[in-house]
């Protein structure tokens, strides 16, 4: 059973894993090819232009996408892209992605991802905001509360929710706080939102190192990326004990043998705008951070960064995929041969898309709960998607990604089934 990009690329990028991954998940599953067909292709997909006049009186013409990949189980839910690297099929593979993630944690959405071809740091806040404000005008037929609901990924935030938020609600007429979540907590956010993909990943490590009768405090840790997710686990695994031997960011990265001073690491990071020069470290390349002799990896920054070329350097025991989409098929294979627990993105980093599923809940409400309610309704959800994911992939023999992916497809498939087929 195989199925094409419906894109021809010209090297292998992150769709064809994603489509890889399912194709072997439904032939496991024994599913035909029709079913594959099916799941495989994004139900909608829209491109829009967005027309910037820039702060110096020029006019660039952006490109943007949000593609809903399936919406069997509820409303489409994903994060929004910002980031000169953004292409139709990647934002194609990283909604595919959201709907596995959603159903493998039983929250009532289908999968969708958004994303600007824009390097943000290029770009003033006023200007930023008017793309986001265009760009949510563009799309604004497709999306809503009960439709698709945007969050934050990488080269967005908090800020660029409540401008996506006041452009819907302007449009409607009224204030709409479920449109988007990761929205301030002042404007209908939830607590524990910005920091729960951290705290998720840090959940599962945990939860492996556990599996491996391994103690956190005698074990290390890299991380890579160092923003909105890198940045918490980083402080997470530390908290737990672990020791944090590398970080890095777009910029470089940085070591210590004996482990880093996280605290000092962030409040240089807040200065300077980087990990890089962090005084009581040694400078190394990003590449070297990925293959450190280190207990856990956690991939925090993009995708394909583990691949065939790099996989048989990896030293650590666990790879903790913070990032969507960190590790090719090619590389998972290598890992798999290497006994390198990998815990995949739709169970490791799906501690940001539970807590969007509480923003939503409460801000439909208008109902708020506690940071300490929050954060233990989290771990156990994050608790309770681990065992299933080990229970799947012990009675099977699969590999933790094969399991978790099967788990996923099984549930959309059967909602599909339910509701006759073509929703
Ligand atoms: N935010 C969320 O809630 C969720 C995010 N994710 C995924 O986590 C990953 C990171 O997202 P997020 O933290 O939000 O994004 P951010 O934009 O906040 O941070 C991205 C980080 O990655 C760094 N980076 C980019 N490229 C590289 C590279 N080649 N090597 C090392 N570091 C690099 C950036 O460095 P610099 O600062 O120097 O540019 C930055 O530190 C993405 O894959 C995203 O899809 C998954 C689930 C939820
Ligand atoms: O919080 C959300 O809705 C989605 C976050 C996201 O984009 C992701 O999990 O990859």
């Amino acid at each position: 059973m195989t199925l094409t990009t419906q894109t021809q690329p010209t090297t292998r990028g992150p769709l064809d894993d994603a489509i890889e991954q399912l194709t072997e998940a439904c032939h496991l599953l024994g599913y035909d090819h029709g079913t594959l067909a099916m799941l495989a292709a994004p139900r909608r997909e829209v491109t829009v232009s967005i027309p910037l006049h820039r702060d110096d009186g020029s006019i660039e013409v952006l490109t943007g996408h949000r593609v809903q990949h399936n919406l069997s189980r509820g409303p489409a839910k994903g994060g929004l892209r910002y980031s000169p690297h953004v292409d139709l099929d990647e934002v194609r593979a990283l909604a595919m992605w959201m709907t596995w993630k959603c159903a493998l944690m039983e929250l009532p959405y289908g999968g969708a991802k958004g994303g600007v071809t824009i390097d943000p740091s290029r770009y003033s806040a006023p200007e930023l905001e008017r793309v986001t404000r265009r760009y949510t005008t563009e799309i604004l037929p497709v999306i809503g509360p009960t439709r698709d609901i945007p969050a934050p990924d990488i080269g967005t935030d908090e800020q660029t929710m409540a401008w996506m938020m006041d452009t819907y609600s302007v449009a409607k007429g009224h204030t709409v706080l479920g449109t988007v979540t990761g929205k301030p907590v002042s404007l209908g956010g939830s607590l524990g939102r910005a920091l729960a993909t951290s705290l998720g990943v840090v959940h599962v490590a945990l939860a492996a190192l556990r599996h491996l009768r391994m103690e956190p405090k005698h074990s290390t840790a890299a991380v890579q990326g160092f923003g909105k997710v890198g940045r918490g686990a980083t402080r997470f695994l530390a908290d737990a004990g672990v020791q944090v031997l590398g970080v890095s960011d777009e910029h470089g990265a940085v070591w210590n043998p004996d482990g880093l001073d996280v605290q000092a690491l962030e409040k240089h990071v807040d200065l300077t705008g980087s990990v890089t020069g962090f005084p009581t470290a040694t400078a190394i390349d990003n590449d070297t951070l990925l293959t450190l002799d280190v207990d856990v990896l956690v991939p925090a920054a993009v995708e394909g960064v583990l691949h065939a070329g790099n996989a048989g350097s990896v030293r650590a025991r666990i790879v903790v995929e913070g990032a969507n989409g960190p590790t090719t098929t090619d590389a998972d294979r290598i890992f798999a041969d290497r006994d390198i627990l990998v815990i995949p993105d739709i169970l490791a980093n799906a501690g940001g898309v539970v807590v969007s599923y509480f923003e939503w809940v409460q801000a439909n409400q208008a109902y708020w709960w506690s940071q300490a309610e929050v954060e233990s309704r989290l771990a156990d959800r994050m608790a309770a998607a681990w065992q299933q994911v080990l229970a799947e992939a012990a009675e099977r023999r699969l590999p933790l990604r094969t399991a978790a992916t099967c788990l996923a497809v099984r549930r959309v498939a059967e909602a599909h089934r339910q509701r006759g087929l073509y929703p």
